[in-house]
């Protein structure tokens, strides 16, 4: 995006006529109140504006809490529960957690518990002589028992003990626990542990890694201990999330919670006190609560970790309209106590740094490094250097490093950089070819396509799931440490090239194809491996490494589900994994909602936003260079949020997520991703809330499916309300910070008509409009494929480039709407589509990951690495659309001669049936103009305009 004179393709707006716009959108849409989104939790309600502020009483303390010194330690009320996974041989501890209520905690956990000392360590390889020999002889005269937490199952997840029973029985140790706290904190030294677990048999050395349950201490646990023993020593400070909550009197479900990360609860509590009292917001009540908010570093047991990354720590919920805004300077949202009556300038409700990682990796995803190996540009593809195995433990390697950048000054040549690189990685032999068990060479799909030509080659297709076929070697699971991929159990299918892990939005389509070559068996296995990751992060991460750990993809988990649902009837899987489905949706409302205010009335939609610390790892070069320009590191650090949430959308780079000076226009300096409501994303919230609705009713839960089916009704609400413009006939992203539509084509616009997201009782005047949509913009002229946009930036996401996932979407989505017309534009969009797959594959024998629009059947080019084939979605919608139109498609059509005059025909019948939303045949091309090149751009004004005033469109759309 940075080369101007592509940037000029773009017709500029005169001055004039932009201001001319912005006032009668102001007018229109009442602008100023939509100035202001508020983020917010779902449930909370708005204060009303006139909401009398005697209702706000001035007290600083809940009047159910007892009064707490400032000076004595907080108790938890959540607790992070933990436990550590061991490893035979080389491989290391690892920790699962979980949060609990402090009773559940305080019963069942209390015998259980360790120090803080213990779960600090949180590995045996640490203990002390003297704490051995004193554990192994407490140990010998203590029965063997499992933890009680175990055996009854209270208190601990299915999935901890599945994981548990599991690793007992790879490994066959059997654990013990130490008899209770009393024992173990009476540990003849001050650094002993108070709770290890040890094998039935067999002497506890520092060598031995064994299975160990171990609870983190809570501060009530340890205070009460401390009581008892005056010899424990006090607790070291942990890193904890703090949050002050303050309700209202009229309704608790109003009110502000602030949360912040500290190392000692003290300095968390004087802090936010200080902070509300510094608001002089009238306070109904006030709970304090500290979250153990850190655990082991599962893939460096040595470290601590934040578990939960909260970047925007601080929270404000259910204010009054208007008392949250953005910071224009540094995008962060401030409060305004004036809407409390109060006086005082804004507070700034961010106030910590995100973390980097969920699951660290102090090689690939943060540090010294992999800075330095990444400026130093050792691969051409920034990406091949994070996804490599280290050959060392990664502590080691970074203390070589840290070596060498001792011995150089801080500044090793590239030489030595690459010298280095070169003695302490190799390429990761991380994964094994997969052939999914239940491949057959003669899939049903077979017998529903005509053409022979197309049946050998959906044949040769077929093969092609072999090739990306791959599972992970169990020695990603057993030694994490050392390989940039997340383990999961089940083989799976990549995209190809490059990308030789999971990525998740891909896997819809390569689910969809696989279900239709007939793989119901190792669909379920892929979808597992999803779960693992839900239940391991909570969401879908981008891709299956550590470095996508902190962002998600476009939310297709759902439509995944039921298709699998469809096929094979498996409702027990979705019984079994319902509770994880619901998690990976609420992951969504918890964190990517916003609000919108549009003509007085306030809704809620979903937007993408995935900040954490630094620039990509697996792209860090590319976006040091494009924050180059920004002075301060607290901009930069902003651009890399962006960036990622950019990432995020799948439409990493484009047009799309660039806000400057109002439009699109600018470079990828100028992303703002997180301020437009994307379209696509906001379809697909309402597609999984009426698919999670469909799989709660299957599953005889009535109320739950309702309650989906409300949470849906929200969306298309919404959907309709701020994004679907009748007057064009498309739904267009939204801009928060100018408060505008973005009205620009984008091949993601239609996406509603994918998942329904409309009134059904409109579905034909809506399918009318939105075909002229496409008439109008002019894209069907392209017989590549539709393209991805009609702006040229250099990007991926951008033209000339169409992309295998937004034809499947386009397609299915006039298919959808049941229209004749748009039926049949589909017929002849999805013709096209094949013929030039088929003809890319003819010509070079590949399947491209992105198609050229303006050349049939090349593959695509622009941002920041080479073309990639293979290739995982391209298959899979080929197969969908084989599956749908494979008794017409055939391997003769030639989109140059043959479908544009189709197109036309579609077109016409469309608009003989006369719709409301088209009075008349010359209306149609009004809103459209066209620049040298045949690019074509909504031009809103042109709307109002007689069919006499309409003006060359270039797109053959006038007769
Ligand atoms: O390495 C750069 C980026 O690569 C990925 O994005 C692209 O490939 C993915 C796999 O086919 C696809 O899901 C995505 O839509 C493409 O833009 C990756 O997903 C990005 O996170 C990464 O930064």
């Amino acid at each position: 995006m940075e080369d101007d004179s592509k940037k000029s393709e773009q017709p500029p707006l005169p001055a004039a006529e932009a201001l001319r716009e912005l006032v009668s959108e102001a007018e229109e849409l009442d602008l100023p109140d939509m100035m202001h989104h508020v983020i917010k939790e779902p449930d909370f309600q708005p204060i009303p504006e006139d909401a009398p502020i005697t209702e706000f009483e001035p007290v600083l303390k809940a009047p159910d809490l007892p009064d707490v010194p400032e000076d004595e330690p907080l108790e938890l009320v959540e607790l992070v529960e933990a436990v550590e996974l061991p490893g035979t041989g080389t491989q290391t501890p690892r920790t699962l957690s979980r949060y609990t209520s402090r009773d559940s905690l305080y019963d069942d956990a209390m015998p259980d518990s360790v120090s803080a000392a213990a779960s600090r360590r949180g590995s045996l390889t640490t203990l002390n002589a003297d704490a051995l020999a004193h554990l192994t002889q407490a140990l010998e005269n203590a029965p063997p028992v499992r933890p009680r937490r175990l055996s009854d199952g209270s208190g601990v997840s299915e999935a901890v003990r599945g994981v548990l029973s599991r690793q007992l029985s790879d490994t066959s140790s059997v654990f013990t626990h130490a008899q209770n706290d009393a024992e173990a904190g009476n540990a003849a030294s001050p650094e002993a542990p108070e709770v290890i677990a040890v094998p039935r048999s067999g002497t506890v050395t520092p060598k031995t890694r064994k299975i160990s349950v171990v609870s983190m201490a809570s501060g009530m646990a340890r205070s009460r201990r401390a009581s008892e023993s005056s010899a424990r020593p006090e607790p070291r400070p942990r890193i904890r999330r703090f949050s002050v909550n303050v309700a209202s009197i009229g309704n608790p479900k109003m009110g502000v919670r602030m949360r912040r990360y500290s190392e000692t609860t003290n300095e968390l509590y004087t802090d936010a006190l200080a902070m509300l009292k510094a608001s002089k917001i009238p306070v109904l009540k006030f709970t304090k609560k500290a979250a153990g908010g850190v655990s082991k570093c599962c893939r460096h047991p040595s470290r601590d970790e934040l578990r939960r990354a909260e970047p925007d720590s601080v929270e404000m919920l259910g204010v009054p309209a208007g008392s949250v805004s953005v910071c224009k300077c540094c995008g962060s949202r401030r409060f305004s106590p004036a809407a409390f009556g109060v006086e005082g300038p804004p507070i700034h409700l961010s106030s910590s740094k995100p973390p980097t990682c969920l699951v660290c990796s102090a090689v690939v995803c943060q540090g010294d490094l992999l800075r330095v190996v990444q400026l130093a540009g050792v691969f051409p593809d920034s990406k091949t250097f994070v996804d490599k195995k280290v050959k060392q433990s990664p502590e080691e390697t970074i203390r070589r490093f840290q070596e060498l950048l001792q011995r150089t000054g801080g500044a090793p040549s590239r030489d030595q950089v690459v010298d280095f690189v070169d003695q302490s990685f190799e390429d990761g032999d991380e994964l094994e070819p997969w052939t999914p068990p239940d491949w057959t060479e003669t899939p049903s799909i077979l017998g529903r396509i005509a053409d022979e030509d197309f049946r050998a080659w959906a044949m040769e297709l077929n093969e092609l799931w072999k090739m990306l076929g791959r599972k992970m070697k169990t020695d990603v699971r057993d030694n994490p440490q050392l390989y940039s991929l997340m383990y999961v159990p089940n083989g799976f299918i990549v995209p190809g090239g490059r990308f030789r892990e999971i990525y998740y939005w891909d896997t819809y389509w390569i689910v969809q194809g696989m279900l239709l070559c007939d793989m119901r068996a190792s669909v379920r296995g892929v979808i597992e491996n999803l779960l693992v990751l839900v239940k391991r992060l909570g969401f879908v991460p981008n891709g299956s490494r550590v470095y996508y750990d902190q962002r998600s993809q476009p939310p297709l988990l759902v439509p995944m589900i039921k298709a699998y649902l469809q096929h094979s009837g498996d409702l027990d899987f979705v019984r079994e994994n319902i509770d994880l489905i619901e998690k990976e949706f609420l992951f969504w409302i918890n964190n990517a909602t916003v609000e919108v205010t549009v003509k007085g009335k306030t809704y809620k939609l979903s937007r993408y936003f995935s900040p954490s610390d630094g620039p990509r790892p697996e792209s860090y070069r590319e976006d040091v260079l494009t924050a180059n320009h920004l002075a301060t590191d607290e901009e930069k650090q902003h651009l890399y949020w962006d960036i990622k949430s950019a990432a995020a959308t799948g439409w990493d780079f484009s047009s799309r997520w660039v806000i400057h000076e109002g439009t699109n226009g600018g470079s990828l300096g100028d992303m703002h991703t997180r301020y437009i409501v994307p379209v696509d994303l906001n379809a697909y919230m309402y597609g999984n809330a009426v698919g999670l609705s469909e799989m709660f009713r299957r599953l005889g839960m009535e109320d739950r499916a309702a309650e989906y089916r409300a949470i849906a009704d929200q969306f298309r609400e919404a959907v309709t309300a701020v994004l679907w413009h009748p007057d064009l006939g498309t739904w267009l992203d939204y801009d928060l910070l100018n408060g505008t539509p973005r009205r620009y084509y984008y091949a993601s616009n239609l996406t509603p008509l994918w998942t329904r997201c409309y009134d059904e009782h409109q579905s034909a005047d809506i399918a009318r409009a939105t075909v002229r949509y496409l008439f109008n913009t002019g894209v069907l002229k392209y017989m590549g494929g539709m393209p991805t946009s009609l702006i040229m930036t250099g990007e991926q996401w951008d033209f000339p480039n169409c992309w295998s996932p937004l034809q499947g979407i386009l397609i299915q989505g006039l298919h959808n709407t049941g229209d004749h017309g748009a039926q049949r534009l589909a017929l002849e969009l999805a013709r096209r589509w094949l013929a030039a797959n088929y003809k890319g594959f003819m010509e070079n024998h590949q399947m491209y990951e992105k198609y050229e629009v303006e050349i049939v059947g090349r593959c695509g080019g622009g941002g920041e690495y080479a073309p990639q084939a293979g290739f995982g979605w391209t298959n899979g919608v080929c197969f969908e659309l084989l599956d749908q139109y494979g008794l017409i498609a055939s391997s003769k059509d030639d989109p140059e001669l043959l479908t544009y005059e189709i197109l036309i025909e579609a077109e016409d019948k469309v608009l003989e049936a006369k719709s409301p939303l088209s009075p008349s045949r010359g209306g149609v091309a009004s809103s459209v103009t066209s620049d040298d090149d045949g690019d074509l751009e909504v031009d809103p004004d042109a709307d109002n305009e007689s069919d006499a005033e309409t003006k060359e469109t270039g797109n053959k759309v006038e007769e």
